[in-house]
């Protein structure tokens, strides 16, 4: 089976609650060279923000993937090609990992063609997404290769996602998800803030994401992470 992320080396993760740099705009973003466009993030996210961001890349090629931290916040649009679901196999308590997912499904009518599965194991605990979580960081590599098998081979997750959110992380840890995966995807995200880092996390993944970089320095900036992944995928 093929899927929309099989072609992918690098991923935008814009944030509906961070402004752009000054002088940029959704064009300059969707121009950046990257494969596609996720939206999300942990804190202060609502629908109404989610819109603005959908609304403004719409009319751009570059696919575009809603990301929900919560249920309250997934937004019905033409232009998304989809939503990646996360689910946090290290999260502390089962909320983040079937409890919020029982709510939307009871209360959505879900298109479910449409929607893809993120296994996230979150590894940087002074992120937001730890903290909202809960999650258990302190693994080893062999920790986060069985959190990966398990996603893979128990849960049937299409993608697994080792989260560094705000940090650059462990070679080492990405690379036992990353060798524990036959089928499903590896995401990584956290800290690529130039070609370098994102070269050589990208040979440790799949797919390297790239998020605060674009709020913090801006597209010029992201570019550069675009050709890191790409060389290292073309390596
Ligand atoms: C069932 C539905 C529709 C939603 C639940 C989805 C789950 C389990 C969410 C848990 C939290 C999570 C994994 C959010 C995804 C987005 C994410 C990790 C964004 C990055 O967040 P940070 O960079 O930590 O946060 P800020 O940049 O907002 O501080
Ligand atoms: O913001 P950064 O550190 O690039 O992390 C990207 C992404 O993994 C966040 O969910
Ligand atoms: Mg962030």
């Amino acid at each position: 089976m093929t899927n929309p992320w099989d072609d992918w080396d690098h991923v935008l993760k814009v944030d509906p609650d961070k402004d752009l740099q000054p002088g940029e705009t959704f064009e300059d973003v969707c121009r950046t060279g990257t494969d596609a466009i996720e939206i999300g993030g942990t804190l202060d996210v609502t629908a109404e923000k989610m819109t603005r961001v959908v609304d403004a890349a719409a009319e751009y090629d570059v696919p575009l993937y809603q990301e929900p931290s919560n249920p309250g916040v997934v937004i019905d649009s033409p232009a998304l090609d989809g939503y990646l679901i996360p689910t946090v196999f290290n999260a502390g308590g089962p909320f983040w990992i079937t409890g919020a997912h029982k709510e939307w499904v009871r209360i959505d009518d879900l298109d479910w063609s449409r929607t893809h599965t993120e296994a996230y194991i979150v590894m940087n605990p002074e992120a937001s997404v730890a903290q909202l979580t809960e999650a258990d960081c302190d693994l080893t590599a062999d920790d986060v290769g069985a959190y990966a098998k398990v996603a893979e081979r128990m849960f049937g997750q299409e993608i697994v996602y080792v989260e560094y959110s705000g940090t650059f992380g462990d070679t080492e840890k990405v690379g036992a998800a990353h060798d524990a995966l036959d089928d499903a995807a590896l995401f990584y995200g956290g800290g690529i803030h130039d070609y370098e880092s994102a070269n050589e996390m990208a040979a440790h993944s799949d797919v390297v994401v790239v998020g605060d970089l674009l709020h913090d320095e801006g597209v010029d900036a992201v570019r550069e992470t675009v050709k890191g992944a790409k060389d290292a995928q073309d390596d």
